[in-house]
């Protein structure tokens, strides 16, 4: 799914009126339908809405909803400032045929510090959409500030109110905090970045039916990973394959006191379905790693951590998982990196040698895929002021170098070379732990092995990564969740995806 900008999402509006064609208050209708059949099915029947309208068409979208909520016999109560009069047409259509139902109870805005809210209160924020054009202050910001303070389940229209769409806000800017944002058809550059996102709760898309011949031909380079794109990249495997068509992946990672990390990421590539898997590791890792995984092969680098790397054609490599950084171990990695013409995963400490080592940026084999998390990737490339400008670093780095970057994050960030950005929205917070980053490294070698191309191993690697995560999450909890659970859970996700790849074809 392709991220639009404030701007381009204002055209695809107008488009779809103009190409459709459709007027504005049948689009605004359909809107508004879409929020109203997700409370339906998501807010019990005795739910007293009280529902908060701007003066632009975000509002109208707040004064269409309660008339179909009031319509399907819902309690409602609807705020309104007073610059009713300069409103679109669509949206004062809306407030006009509030008069259809006088049991909506109309207010002022202002009005709501003094209301008694029902104990079964939830409250709708339709104040701004994507045409917040500046800070809320004043009385919109007091009343922002009063509703968030109210023990109620809040739920914003499309945005927000106090979000932008498509960048960063201030510091201790007042903004409309949300448990779900109900958005139409896009998700908003500003959902997927902790400093806002933070503020949306949980993101639920709803089709409006924008034109799909602008969606299609307005271009953009940030993209959501949504099931389309995974139904698109998964191969099922064909029933006569044999495990030489599947691959042989390499895991060089592990020193001594760090070996976990090659087993989670051995693990995690014979279960991501490596025909072949090679573990290259100290001495001191030998019976561990064969006791624990004894699906994979074993080969020496040293004794108590990596002295030589070996080279070998026609495998996948994904180096870096408790490698440390001891300066033999280091000047093996270098010598490798400099030897190896074919892309790799590189994780860890071995972009931390890097790091150490920044004339080696350039050794790096194009199309290999980095996983930095947000520290490494500042060691690696420089401190940025916030995750905005991070990942239009990330873009550049990964554009310049001929590489993949994965920025790890509550919606990890996929850079390609090609200059776009795909954001993850699988997974979840009891991913925050040791071990998590080891076995995505193991995933996204092993489908490299499997001969998935680097972007399409890194995007899809991910995605599966946060969906194993968000199934252990289910059967356990975020606190108590292993990243060896989400190994095991990789199992169920290609289940669930080769059942519903089989009902598609
Ligand atoms: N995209 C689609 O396809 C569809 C979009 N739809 C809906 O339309 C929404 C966009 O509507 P919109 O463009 O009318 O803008 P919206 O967010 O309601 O606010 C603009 C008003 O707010 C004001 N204002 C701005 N900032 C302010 C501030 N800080 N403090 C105070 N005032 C401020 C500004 O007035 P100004 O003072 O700048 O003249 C203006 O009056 C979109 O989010 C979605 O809900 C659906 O109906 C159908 C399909
Ligand atoms: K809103």
């Amino acid at each position: 799914m392709k991220i639009f900008n404030s701007s381009q999402i204002r055209k695809a509006d107008a488009y779809t009126i103009a190409h459709e064609p459709v007027t504005e208050l049948k689009l605004m209708e359909r809107a508004a339908e879409a929020c109203a059949k997700w409370l339906e099915d998501e807010i019990p029947r005795e739910t007293v809405f009280y529902i908060f309208c701007g003066s632009g068409n975000n509002g109208g979208d707040g004064l269409a909803l309660a008339r179909l909520l009031c319509h399907n016999g819902l309690s409602t109560h609807v705020f309104v400032g007073e610059s009713n009069e300069q409103a679109s047409e669509a949206r004062s259509v809306n407030f006009q045929r509030l008069a259809e139902h006088p049991e909506i109870a109309v207010h002022q805005l202002e009005d709501a510090v003094e209301l008694d809210f029902e104990a079964n209160s939830v409250l709708v924020d339709a104040l701004f959409g994507t045409g917040l054009n500046r800070e809320i202050d004043g009385k919109y910001a007091e009343l922002i500030n009063f509703l968030n303070e109210l023990p109620f389940r809040r739920i914003s229209i499309d945005v927000p109110s106090g979000l932008f769409a498509d960048r960063l806000i201030k510091e201790n800017a007042t903004v409309f905090t949300a448990h779900d944002t109900l958005s139409f058809q896009f998700w908003k550059q500003s959902f997927l970045h902790p400093e806002t996102g933070a503020f949306c709760g949980n993101v639920h898309i709803l089709d409006i039916g924008l034109h799909k011949n602008f969606v299609e031909s307005e271009p953009s380079n940030r993209f959501v990973t949504d099931d389309a794109v995974i139904f698109q990249l998964y191969k099922p495997r064909s029933p006569f394959t044999h495990k030489g068509k599947l691959g042989k992946t390499r895991i060089i990672a592990g020193s001594y006191g760090k070996m976990g990390a090659a087993v989670l990421a051995v693990k995690a590539a014979v279960h991501c379905g490596s025909g072949l898997t090679v573990i290259e590791a100290p001495e001191c890792g030998n019976e561990i790693l064969q006791t624990s995984c004894p699906e994979a092969m074993f080969e020496l680098n040293g004794d108590q951590y990596a002295t030589a790397f070996l080279i070998n054609e026609n495998e996948s490599v994904g180096v870096g998982p408790g490698l440390g950084t001891n300066p033999d171990t280091a000047k093996a990695f270098l010598k490798f990196l400099q030897d190896c013409t074919q892309p790799m995963v590189i994780d860890a400490d071995a972009l931390n040698i890097i790091a150490s080592n920044p004339d080696s940026l350039k050794m790096i084999p194009k199309d290999s895929i980095l996983t930095p998390h947000p520290k490494e990737f500042e060691r690696l490339f420089g401190s940025t002021a916030n995750s905005y400008e991070r990942v239009d670093l990330a873009q550049k780095m990964a554009a310049e170098l001929g590489v993949t970057i994965v920025l790890k994050d509550h919606f990890t960030q996929i850079c390609l070379p090609d200059g776009s950005v795909y954001y993850n929205t699988t997974g979840n917070a009891g991913m925050a732990k040791g071990g998590s980053g080891d076995v995505l490294l193991g995933i996204i070698t092993s489908l490299l092995a499997q001969k998935y191309e680097p972007a399409q191993a890194a995007i899809f690697g991910v995605w599966l990564h946060g969906k194993a995560g968000d199934f252990a999450m289910q059967k356990s909890s975020v606190e108590a969740m292993l990243p060896t659970d989400l190994i095991s859970e990789l199992g169920s996700v290609f289940k669930c995806l080769s059942e519903k790849k089989g009902q598609i074809h």
